[in-house]
């Protein structure tokens, strides 16, 4: 567990260090065992910017906690959902500015889809013509409602779902590929708000 939880500490300082964790918000995991269902996730309600030897509680295939460090995420359903839906090995959701602007935009369509952005081979799609599509949950305060709506959105090739309004959760095999499809999706919604702004504001027409 000890190679886990050094794993999970790395990717936690520079999530930080990129200012993904404003006012406690975000949570982590990485599993730990397949058979039976374990992984560690971040302890509820802590100050996710600080490093401390209680960041994170071993839970069980029902977000039972299997050490004392304290509460599991209040959101360790979704994370159990992840690994019991795919074949992640990390599950990463954080709130940004970014994903909760685009959650809402597209909220009422229930996805974005993005194509013809080279950022998207970061999530493995090389096709010439690949799309990437995210889809979009309502944020339903019921956790466990929240954990099935989110496993039902998942197909084989859904690497992130966004919550409206709330963040993301995106996951990857290892946690090497969870933070590269984090980051992945974090370029793309910049991109996106970016390409709309300055659609609205005519750009083109100036050059
Ligand atoms: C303080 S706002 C964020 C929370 O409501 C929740 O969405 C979140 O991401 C963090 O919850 P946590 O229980 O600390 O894992
Ligand atoms: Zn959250």
């Amino acid at each position: 567990m000890n190679s886990q939880w050094n794993e999970l500490a790395a990717i936690k300082r520079e999530l930080a260090a990129r200012d993904w964790f404003p006012g406690t918000s975000g949570n982590l995991s990485i599993k730990v065992s397949e058979d039976p269902l374990t992984c560690l996730v971040t302890v509820s309600g802590k100050d996710k910017y600080k490093e401390t030897e209680s960041d994170f509680v071993l839970v069980d295939e029902d977000g039972r906690p299997l050490t004392d460090q304290g509460k599991p995420s209040a959101e360790t359903v979704i994370h159990l959902e992840v690994y019991k839906k795919t074949d992640a090995g990390c599950s990463l959701h954080v709130h940004t500015l970014d994903n909760n602007v685009i959650s809402e935009l597209y909220g009422e369509k229930g996805s974005i889809t993005f194509r013809n952005v080279e950022l998207i081979k970061a999530l493995d799609i090389w096709e010439e013509d690949g799309e990437f599509t995210i889809p979009i949950v309502e944020n339903w305060a019921d956790l466990p409602k929240l954990g099935k709506a989110i496993s039902e959105k998942i197909k084989p090739d859904t690497k992130a779902v966004l919550i409206r309004n709330h963040g993301i959760t995106v996951w990857g095999r290892n946690a090497f590929e969870a933070k590269r499809h984090l980051e992945a999706c974090e370029f793309l919604f910049s991109y996106q708000l970016k390409l709309l702004h300055a659609k609205a504001a005519n750009l083109k027409e100036v050059l």
